[in-house]
């Protein structure tokens, strides 16, 4: 073992020495061993190594000067065996002691991670491994009598890690005596001079006393233009219990957060445990634990889950190791009986101690909390502090921000804030005396410590006197403090940090994350209900208020958008405080937000899947007119048997249907240029059709007719080209004009994916927006004022309400942008593929599909032995989608009003026509089979994820430090 005293003068110049066993004089004398320029020519201490209690003794000798070790007086001729890590001060000097042991040494090497093993035993002992048993033996600083040549030994147990104490001086476990106990995450053991914690697969040698220990210099935030927290120095010793007080707005809160580094400071420095707080990561590092004022979980969950869901977040162990750590935690917390209440359940104190607990799961060195006894009555305030008091007797460093002084008794040190300026730092009594007066002895040992605050709320005095008057107090620390060297703290780099290998792999935490989520929906059973069942109520509405496949396909993409955006927008902003801690504690942005995304896009997947379900469901309840099997299963039938044209006829083949003038579209053919334009060499015919299958005519027909598909099923089987006039149309060198038809296969996947892309990509979108808006707004309520602003573009420019070619132009060129247009193109696209054109022309803006004579097509049916008719605007389903894909007055050409007189009336009614080209008229029978409309949807749907996505993961950023 070795010895080094580390000198810090006043002016912060510091020195440092290795002591020799024998004794050494420390003072201001020249023959002094450790001489010091204290202005004193007297030896002071005396230090001297102490055989049977294997460490150093200081004794101090007849000073003139008052001699402190670790704050506290020494006596003259007092003798104290020294610890690493003590302190010793007289006349601003600072006398730091460090005892370094020797490194463990396993299998022959130092080591200061001793991995456990996984079967058979592991013996700690002194100096060398007995002969033979060198393998399972980790030999420890010979020189330290106070470890015995086996003092422990750790076996494998069902699954666990046993400890047993076979010394003869005795082993502590967390500070306690034993004789065997199960090794639990966190747990420390003392032996000698030597600290170990296990961390669940090996133990660490904490190889420096001052883990907890807070040093902060010159602290100072900057915000609104003025300084609220102001060059503030200060120092924390490891297990003490602080009170940050001081009246409301003085700067608290400000300086509680620079300290633990959640809202740093905008210049200073912070060290935990000696090392520096340098970012957030740092935070998890070093062992810092936070409890913000508010919650930081779950209501919905039980306190156990609550526990086991963090502890799996924020833990690399297996699950029994977590179970028996949160075991450990919840009596710690006295929270046994309430293990399996929901939190909403518990009370303010009880909340708090849940908080407490997931904080403890890490096992900090350091416990900050913000106003914990907020809103708390007495008798639960003083419990809570009490707790608080306990946890840092345990070791663990407690800093609290809190008003109340009735208890400030608890802590061991108080730290009086005013206008961002330290004006106090020492424990109660030494509070009354500086504020109070030191003059009335005894008297002010009673007085209220209350009466502090009426005395700093007297403006008369600036902070900055105040904080004068304390450093020229003798409770100001000694000037060098701040300066203290880490010097052997950080001699091997190493002590409560360097954490990365506990860092929870991305698939375990976001399964974590999938598994609270659905905690949190299934707490509430009527809340799930709710979800499901207005999904089926709005279904319900939408079949019964249209008899249109098309209309009803609309709506339910914007009722899948609202699904989404609603299950979204308050996601993130209501669990903003718990995403911010478990961010600190290593949880990665993107497990986070993919999460969320899983989870809520499932949910809003089932929903729409009832939705689209029942809609289909009550469409056939109440308009059987739709649906009409046995004749779908005719047309399918004669599809399959099938061969267009009399004559041999050019077949377009299917991969590679008929094209004309470069226009890939859909086969376009212009009126007046079809003579004359040169076709491509005709490509050979395609065998004929093969019968189907036995069963496939029924099991198309029911799939068909359940899905609306009817008309992209048979008609998309070979059909002849016809011109308007009803001739056949031909190509130039006058050979008559066939399609070959798709394959029925194909037309029924793309049209049901399509059909399903259309509708789930606009949930999927919903969550992805209301995702946004929840990182983006400040709080629940602007999420869900949020939500219809969204959701009524959505409807408008979504391209059915307003089909595309009646916008106008700006609208147009915005609705290409908006997601619910890109869903409904999907749709479109749905509709329409496989099916053979009627006549259409673009000439007009509203397209019609019209008769050989150029009129509008009027169709009559029977219903009831009732006739009935429509013209073919009101009854086509698609009609919108044609217009959608097909009539794009841009692209074809600049549009004109004029009135046109209508045969056999007296009305003219305005119409468009095409002034810059010449008419563009689809020939009758040509298959629409282009799905570029649905591939440009879906790059639009995709920039859309893209920049939500970055604006969303940009706002977690942002929202992590609590902008
Ligand atoms: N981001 C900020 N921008 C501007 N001013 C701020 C900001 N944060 C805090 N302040 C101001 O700094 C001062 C100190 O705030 P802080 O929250 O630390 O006080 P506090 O002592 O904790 O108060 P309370 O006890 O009421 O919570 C206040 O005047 C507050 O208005």
């Amino acid at each position: 073992m070795e010895a080094r005293l580390i000198a810090v003068d006043p002016q912060g110049g510091h020195a440092e020495v290795v002591l020799p066993k024998e004794p050494v004089s420390v003072g201001g004398r020249p023959e002094d061993g450790v001489f010091l320029r204290i202005g004193v020519a007297a030896s002071i201490l005396r230090l001297r190594f102490d055989p049977s209690l294997s460490t150093w003794v200081v004794d101090v000798l007849e000073a003139p000067v008052p001699v402190r070790l670790n704050d506290e007086p020494l006596a003259e001729r007092a003798s104290a065996p020294l610890v690493n890590g003590d302190q010793l001060a007289f006349l601003g000097f600072q006398v730091g002691i460090r005892l370094i042991s020797a490194e463990p040494v396993f299998n022959g090497r130092a080591a200061s991670i001793l991995p456990l093993p996984k079967s058979g035993a592991l013996v700690f002992g002194r100096g060398e491994a007995p002969a033979g048993e060198a393998a399972g033996f980790v030999g420890l600083d010979a020189d330290d009598q106070t470890i015995s040549s086996k003092h422990f030994i750790i076996e494998r147990q069902q699954g666990g890690h046993i400890i047993r104490d076979v010394s003869r001086f005795g082993t502590t476990l967390n500070g306690v005596s034993f004789s065997t106990a199960e090794l639990v995450y966190g747990d420390r053991i003392k032996i000698g001079h030597y600290t170990f914690e296990f961390d669940g697969k090996a133990l660490r040698w904490l190889d420096h006393p001052d883990a907890g220990m807070i040093e902060a210099e010159r602290l100072t935030r900057e915000a609104g233009g003025r300084k609220i927290l102001n060059e503030v120095t200060l120092r924390v010793r490891p297990g003490e219990f602080v009170g940050i007080l001081g009246g409301s707005g003085q700067g608290k809160s400000t300086l509680l957060n620079a300290l633990c580094g959640i809202v740093p400071a905008s210049s200073g420095a912070v060290r935990v445990s000696r090392q520096l707080l340098e970012d957030r990561s740092s935070i998890r590092d070093l062992g810092v634990g936070y409890v913000p004022q508010d919650d930081i979980v779950h209501r919905e969950l039980t306190v156990n889950d609550a526990l086991l869901l963090s502890g799996r977040l924020r833990l690399n162990l297996p699950v029994a190791q977590i179970r028996a750590r949160i075991d450990r935690i919840i009596g710690q917390l006295g929270l046994e009986e309430h293990r399996a209440k929901r939190v909403y359940m518990l009370s303010g104190g009880q909340r708090k101690r849940v908080s407490i607990g997931i904080e403890l799961l890490s096992n900090p060195s350091v416990l900050f909390l913000d106003e914990p006894s907020s809103g708390l009555d007495p008798a639960t305030e003083e419990n809570l502090m009490v707790l608080l008091q306990k946890l840092a007797l345990s070791g663990i460093t407690v800093v609290c921000t809190t008003h109340v002084l009735q208890k400030a008794y608890l802590f061991d040190r108080l730290l009086f804030i005013q206008d961002g300026r330290l004006v106090f730092s020492g424990d109660s009594d030494e509070a009354r005396t500086h504020f109070l007066g030191g003059g009335q002895a005894g008297s002010q040992l009673e007085a209220p410590l209350e009466k502090i605050y009426s005395i700093l709320a007297d403006r008369s005095i600036p902070a900055e006197a105040r904080e004068q008057a304390y450093l020229a107090s003798p409770f100001a620390p000694p000037p060098a403090m701040a300066a203290a060297p880490p010097a052997a703290a950080t001699r091997r780099g190493r002590g409560k940090g360097v954490r990365d290998d506990r860092r929870v792999p991305a698939p375990r935490a976001l399964a974590t994350l999938l598994k609270r989520q659905w905690k949190i929906v299934v707490a509430d059973p009527l809340n799930l209900a709710f979800l499901l069942a207005q999904a089926v109520v709005i279904a319900i509405l939408i079949a019964w208020a249209s008899d249109d496949i098309g209309m009803r396909m609309f709506l339910m993409v914007v009722a899948s958008m609202w699904f989404g955006c609603s299950n979204a927008a308050q996601q993130i902003v209501g669990e903003i405080m718990i995403f911010r801690r478990e961010r600190v504690c290593g949880l990665g942005l993107a497990t986070y937000y993919g999460s969320k995304l899983l989870f809520l896009g499932a949910l809003t997947a089932l929903q729409t899947l009832l939705l689209f379900g029942c809609a289909h469901l009550m469409a056939r309840h109440w308009h059987p007119e739709e649906f009409n099997r046995p004749e779908f299963e005719r047309q399918l039938n004669e599809r399959y048997t099938a061969v267009a044209g009399q004559e041999e006829p050019v077949m377009a083949a299917a991969d590679d249907d008929f094209i004309a003038k470069g226009d890939e579209d859909f086969g376009l053919v212009e009126e007046q240029s079809a003579q004359s334009s040169t076709t491509p060499a005709a490509p050979a015919p395609p065998p004929p059709p093969s019968p189907p299958k036995p069963g496939t005519v029924e099991r198309l027909a029911s799939i068909g007719d359940w899905f609306h598909l009817g008309g992209n099923l048979t008609e998309s089987g070979p059909r002849d080209l016809l011109l308007e006039n009803g001739e056949r149309a031909r190509d130039p060198a006058g050979k008559l004009l066939s399609f070959a038809g798709l394959p029925i296969d194909r037309v029924l996947t793309v049209t049901l994916l399509l059909r399903a892309g259309g509708l789930l990509s606009a949930g999927l979108i919903g969550v992805i927006l209301g995702l946004t808006v929840s990182t983006l707004v400040r709080s629940a309520t602007q999420a869900v004022m949020w939500v219809p602003l969204l959701l009524i573009p959505q409807i408008l420019f979504g391209g059915f309400v307003i089909p595309y070619p009646e916008m106008s132009g700006s609208a147009r060129a915005f609705s290409r942008g908006v997601p619910s247009f890109a869903c409904q193109r999907l749709i479109d696209v749905s509709h329409v593929y496989g099916r053979a054109m009627p006549f259409l022309s673009n000439r007009t803006k509203t397209p019609v599909f019209l008769t050989t004579d150029g009129s509008k097509e009027t169709i009559e049916w029977e219903r009831a032995g009732k006739p009935l008719s429509q013209d073919y605007d009101r009854i086509s389903p698609f009609n919108r989608s044609w217009q959608n894909l097909l009539v794009v007055p841009d692209d074809r050409g600049r549009h004109k009003q004029e009135s046109v007189r209508v045969t056999g009336t007296f009305t003219t009614i305005p119409r468009d026509s095409v002034k810059s080209r010449q008419d563009v008229r689809y020939l009758k029978g040509t298959v629409f089979r282009n799905l570029q409309p649905a591939w440009a949807a879906l790059g639009c749907l995709g920039a859309w994820v893209a920049v939500c996505a970055t604006v969303t993961l940009s706002g977690l950023v942002i929202k992590q430090t609590g902008g």
